[in-house]
């Protein structure tokens, strides 16, 4: 029996039955070589410090922000009192962040707290959770053992790549060892990884640990980032489960789950998946911000939505963008048709080969392409901090093959789309930063009544206004966003 399987995109693909070889792999493993730790950390500058006279401006901002006790950057921690040490110290201080976010500060404690307890934290978009697992990773492996030590699952390939770099870059006055397990990274005859962190996605890590190439013997900690959707069993979480099963049975890893979102349907089986963990929780009403700009832009029909994109051009080049597109052949045609037609935009779905889509990725991060058009594959956790703006070309359902036709809207992606260029509190970031504190806008096409209804439910779900903004008038459109990205 042919058994389907979610991919990143959401569509459903037949999966090679278990024990079965995955495709070719290219290149050799890299393990980072990462300098010791000499000075005593410094933390960086305060916003009423001058010497950073470039970002007093929107330093200020920041503080401003984890001043307040409602904004989910608050805390009245410092990283000190954390307990880290001083080389992550020292990672964290030349990233530079200052305090500890809410998520940080109340997560960090609980997970470096020992003996070792599980942990289901839920914080919005962009609020740090990141740094709160690779902490927890880099504190607890032994930089002596050449083992590995803690593995991380994320959903794509594009979010594996940028955890490893915040791995890297906190872990890099430590002697930590990294190594990927992600498509076509290490060559089929690898031998045994020596690493000690392992960043990845579960297809790939279990087929390693099938062919004895990643022993879980030493695992102490395993994250799975995105955890809802890591743990959905219409998606990765099968996979993710047998990652977990394969941890020798009298492992006792600490077990770490973040995510943004945890709808009902994965609460129970990630209080199985981390039993007694201590939990951190969002109510409903927090889920998104309330300071996120949301629009909608009622089109006639496909064709228009088209046109419009095309008329929004400039304002999607003000900063960088991300349009999410339901099938990737849409993604590929708007893409080919807009390239054609004179402008710059790249797109980027599960279809195209791993080294194209590193390729396209990273020349989004460094702002050679402005305008990325994509599907679900990046719908989550992408921290890139010039993209202000994400348009729902169309708008994400619960599932997205017409055999299994299901029109509901899906809240939790939409939730994590917007929130690639989410804004927390009110005011403004700065570059530094990111997307903690940053501004965006998000744009919903709807053109037509199933679609219009399917924006209400969201707006419904979510307790906030999406606002209309009329279609014919190009200047008016361009006032709102752009009073909007203040
Ligand atoms: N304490 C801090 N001070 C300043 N900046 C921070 C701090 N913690 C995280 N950041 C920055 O905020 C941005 C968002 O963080 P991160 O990607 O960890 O959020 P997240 O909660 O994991 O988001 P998502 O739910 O989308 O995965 C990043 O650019 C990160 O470098």
């Amino acid at each position: 029996m042919t058994t389907l399987q979610k991919d990143e995109d959401g569509f459903f693909n037949p999966v090679p039955a278990r024990g079965s070889s995955p495709s070719k792999p290219e290149e050799k493993p890299k393990h980072e070589e990462t300098p010791k730790a000499e000075e005593a950390p410094a933390r960086p500058a305060s916003p009423e410090n001058d010497l950073v006279k470039s970002s007093f401006e929107v330093s200020v901002t920041l503080a401003d922000q984890q001043a307040d006790p409602n904004s989910p950057l608050f805390s009245v921690k410092t990283f000190e009192e954390l307990g880290l040490s001083e080389e992550l110290l020292k990672g964290i201080y030349d990233m530079g962040f200052s305090k500890p976010s809410k998520i940080q500060e109340r997560a960090l404690p609980l997970l470096l707290s020992n003996p070792p307890t599980n942990m289901i934290g839920q914080s919005q978009s962009g609020t740090g959770k990141t740094a709160a697992f690779v902490l927890t990773m880099l504190s607890r492996i032994d930089f002596d053992l050449h083992k590995p030590q803690a593995i991380c699952l994320a959903p794509s390939r594009e979010l594996a790549r940028q955890i490893m770099s915040v791995v890297c870059t906190m872990g890099k006055y430590t002697a930590v060892q990294t190594e990927y397990a992600i498509k076509d990274h290490l060559p089929r005859d690898a031998s045994n990884i020596t690493a000690q962190i392992i960043v990845g996605n579960p297809g790939t890590t279990i087929d390693l640990i099938r062919r004895r190439v990643l022993d879980t013997t030493h695992i102490k900690v395993f994250v799975l980032d995105e955890a809802d959707n890591m743990l959905d069993q219409d998606g990765l979480g099968d996979q993710t489960l047998r990652v977990k099963n394969s941890l020798a049975r009298n492992n006792k890893s600490q077990i770490v789950l973040f995510s943004a979102t945890f709808p009902e349907h994965v609460r129970s089986f990630a209080s199985k998946f981390a039993p007694n963990a201590n939990k951190i929780e969002l109510q409903k009403e927090e889920l998104s911000v309330e300071s996120i700009r949301q629009f909608y832009m009622d089109c006639k029909d496909e064709e228009h939505k088209y046109d419009i994109l095309v008329q929004l051009y400039q304002l999607l080049t003000i900063g960088q963008s991300i349009i999410f597109c339901q099938h990737r052949h849409t993604a590929d045609r708007i893409s080919a048709r807009m390239t054609a037609e004179g402008h710059k935009v790249a797109s980027l779905h599960g279809a195209k080969d791993a080294s194209e889509r590193d390729a396209i990725i990273d020349r989004f991060r460094e702002g050679k392409e402005k305008v990325l058009i994509t599907t679900n594959v990046i719908a989550r956790g992408i921290d890139i901090m010039q993209v202000n703006m994400v348009v729902n070309y169309d708008l994400p359902l619960m599932n997205e093959r017409d055999k299994f036709a299901d029109e509901r809207p899906d809240i939790e992606t939409y939730i994590h789309r917007i929130g690639e260029c989410i804004i927390i509190g009110e005011k403004g970031g700065s570059r530094r930063t990111g997307r903690f504190g940053r501004k965006g806008v998000s744009i919903n096409f709807v053109h037509d009544k199933r679609t219009w209804m399917q924006m209400e439910q969201i707006e419904k779900a979510l307790g906030r206004k999406i606002i209309r903004i009329e279609t014919h008038d190009l200047d008016e459109m361009e006032e709102n966003m752009k009073k909007a990205l203040k």
